[in-house]
């Protein structure tokens, strides 16, 4: 099977490399060893990859499928039902197998693991949104592997994920992942179902919006869900906060460590826009606004003139009932708008801090969670 590259331009796979938040996706059709129960020696094996990314500072965030499939294993199902309470009761016994699999495995690193299963209403809540957030950055920061997969017991089929692709890009958005991997039973996304075609060529590079990836991609196999259709659309998700996808086969050896040091492995789906371009444009689309904060002159200047971060010395009053990690909108003292950006106080704690200069912060709360008011990153100037 050769290879082809369908559209120019594209960033390189320089992106994985010095990557700092990744997300790596494990499919039903690679954890189940084709519906043998879990495949316990690869999963050690993606394991030990994500253990060596670790050490280099790389923060991984796991979503691992597999429950339904090792549920059927564990009581004796041949055939995946249809029925959504057996599917959930499935889902509950297997997801207990796949918790003790990682704790395992990661616990021979040292790594301590965490299980985190989310809901669709988990994701486009707002305040559940943000504890989830702020949940998993927590637990990044104390360098732990979250692993996390659809609360399969609680869904039912109108709000369900359904597969684990589109997840694991919401998951990508949501902690600003620069890379979404997932590892799937194919080497990669092909220009037709390679299933059913033997003549099937891997696309080694594309734009993560081309329309024609998305017509060459079909559905999943007997244990997968969602086939490369959701990976591509997961990766055009992905894309909204500039995140890279790669699509690539959990069975090369080494393939975690061999993709975040650059290797040409499977298909690297890219954004159209520059990380922070599509970032910013994502976080101005994305959250309601919460409050204002009323800039001085000085302060719009150097928002508008040199794109720095929003430091509290150059706000001079506030409105709101926003918690840190808020949407505020930034006003001048005319009123007219600014900026909106994720504010890392609260609106008691920033209300303290107005007008006053960083280094203070920590003598005025007794403890700094950030210099900046709102940083660079988070502040997108309209
Ligand atoms: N264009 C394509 N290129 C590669 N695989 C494809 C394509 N179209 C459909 N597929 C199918 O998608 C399957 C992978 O998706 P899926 O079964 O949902 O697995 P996972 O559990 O890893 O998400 C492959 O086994 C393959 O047969
Ligand atoms: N939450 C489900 C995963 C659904 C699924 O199989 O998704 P995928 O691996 O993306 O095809 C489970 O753990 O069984």
């Amino acid at each position: 099977m050769g290879e082809q590259s369908v559209s120019e331009r594209v960033p390189g796979r320089d992106a994985l490399r010095g990557a700092r938040r990744v997300v790596v996706k494990i499919g039903s059709a690679l954890l189940t060893n084709d519906g043998r129960g879990l495949d316990e020696a690869a999963i050690g094996g993606w394991v030990d990859q994500i253990a060596v990314l670790h050490r280099q500072g790389i923060e991984v965030v796991l979503v691992s499928s597999g429950a339904v499939a090792a549920g059927m294993v564990r009581l004796g199902w041949q055939v995946r039902p249809s029925a959504v309470h057996e599917l959930q009761a499935a889902a509950a016994v297997g997801q207990n197998g796949l918790t003790q699999c990682y704790e395992h495995h990661f616990a021979r690193h040292g790594l301590l693991t965490a299980q985190v299963l989310l809901t669709h209403d988990d994701l486009s809540n707002r305040k559940r949104y943000l504890n989830a957030r702020s949940a998993l950055r927590t637990l990044v920061d104390l360098r732990v592997v979250p692993v996390i997969n659809e609360n399969d017991t609680v869904v039912t089929d109108e709000i369900r994920f359904g597969d684990n692709d589109t997840l694991g890009a919401l998951v990508a958005n949501l902690i600003e992942a620069e890379v979404l991997v997932i590892l799937t039973d194919q080497e990669g996304l092909f220009d037709a179902d390679p299933r059913h075609d033997p003549e099937a060529r891997l696309i080694s590079e594309g734009r993560a919006d081309d329309p024609a990836l998305a017509a060459m991609a079909g559905g999943g196999g007997a244990l997968g869900r969602g086939g490369m259709v959701t990976k591509v659309q997961a990766a055009r998700l992905a894309a909204r906060s500039g995140a890279v996808t790669a699509i690539a086969s959990g069975r090369q050896p080494e393939v975690l460590t061999r993709l975040a040091e650059g290797e040409s492995l499977g298909t690297l789906l890219s954004p159209e826009e520059a990380p922070m371009a599509a970032r910013k444009r994502w976080l101005a689309g994305q959250l309601q606004v919460r409050g204002s904060l009323t800039l001085d002159a000085g302060a719009v200047k150097v928002l508008r003139g040199s794109g720095s971060s929003l430091l509290a010395v150059g706000v001079k009053a506030l409105t709101g009932d926003f918690v840190r990690g808020d949407m505020v909108l930034c006003v001048d003292e005319q009123g007219h708008r600014i900026a909106k950006g994720l504010v890392n106080y609260g609106a008691d704690e920033a209300r303290r801090l107005l007008g006053q200069p960083s280094h203070q912060i920590e003598a005025i709360l007794g403890y700094m969670e950030a210099p900046e008011l709102i940083h660079r990153d988070n502040l997108v100037v309209l």
